[in-house]
């Protein structure tokens, strides 16, 4: 029998919109998957040459670069925070919507005239290159999370962190500033995979036609 093709998903808020286009791209996990107590991590789907994986966003990315899952869907944020050159995103899902911003305490904000900024963020890479972009050397506090916390507990003077509703920086007393990036939720591959397994492509084939139908709908 074939070896299993590997499928990454988060675990977090991206799956409940990610699950329906999955299940009809054919991507159908047993039924332990929904299953809150199951402590597996790893599933069994109706086509028996699949298997689930549910790992921690950022993780979907690092199995999928290094081959150990051939596709998976993540974030845009993740993808263009880690620029790995063996993870490929070839279909924008339309899921997921939200945007990476900078943001500060209300009644603090600070001039961007500055050569040197603290910032807190679970995302170093993008910070470090938005500021250089800017001639600033931002030195960057990696958080995993409530980095809203940072500035008023004197970590850092801004937060760079993921906004939708706007509600979580409002709740702290912060404002946003600035936004760095759109995001939305990818199908994302391994290179190799895609060029040495017809699973891989037809797969990518199957989500882009989705993607189109649902945009024609619209
Ligand atoms: N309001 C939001 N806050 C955070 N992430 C959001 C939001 N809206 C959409 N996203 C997307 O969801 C992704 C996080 O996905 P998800 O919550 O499924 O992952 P996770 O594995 O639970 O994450 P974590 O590693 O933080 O536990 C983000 O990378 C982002 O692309
Ligand atoms: O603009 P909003 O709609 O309020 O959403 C943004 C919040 O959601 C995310 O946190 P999450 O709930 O994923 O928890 P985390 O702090 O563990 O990342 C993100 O880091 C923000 O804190």
């Amino acid at each position: 029998m074939l070896t299993p093709l590997i499928f990454a998903v988060p675990k977090g808020r991206i799956l409940d919109e990610a699950l329906p286009l999955m299940a009809r791209a054919g991507v159908v996990p047993e039924a332990e998957f929904h299953d809150k107590k199951s402590r597996a991590l790893s599933f069994a789907c109706e086509k028996a040459d699949m298997r689930l994986i549910r790992v921690r966003a950022f993780d979907v990315a690092t199995f999928v670069a290094h081959g150990a899952a051939q596709a998976g869907i993540v974030g845009s944020d993740v993808v263009e925070e880690f620029a790995y050159s063996d993870l490929y995103a070839p279909v924008d899902l339309d899921i997921g919507h939200c945007r990476l911003s900078v943001a500060e305490p209300e009644g603090h904000v600070s001039g961007a005239n500055r050569s040197h900024l603290r910032i807190a963020s679970k995302y170093p890479n993008l910070t470090r290159r938005h500021y250089e972009k800017m001639g600033i050397q931002a030195e960057v506090v990696k958080l995993n999370g409530a980095m809203e916390l940072a500035p008023s507990l004197g970590l850092s003077s801004r937060i760079v962190d993921l906004v939708s509703t706007g509600r979580t920086l409002r709740e702290n007393g912060l404002i946003e500033t600035s936004t760095i990036l759109e995001i939305s939720a990818r199908l994302i591959v391994n290179r190799a995979a895609l060029k040495t397994d017809e699973r891989v492509g037809a797969l990518v084939e199957r989500f882009r036609a989705l993607v189109a139908e649902k945009k024609a709908a619209a």
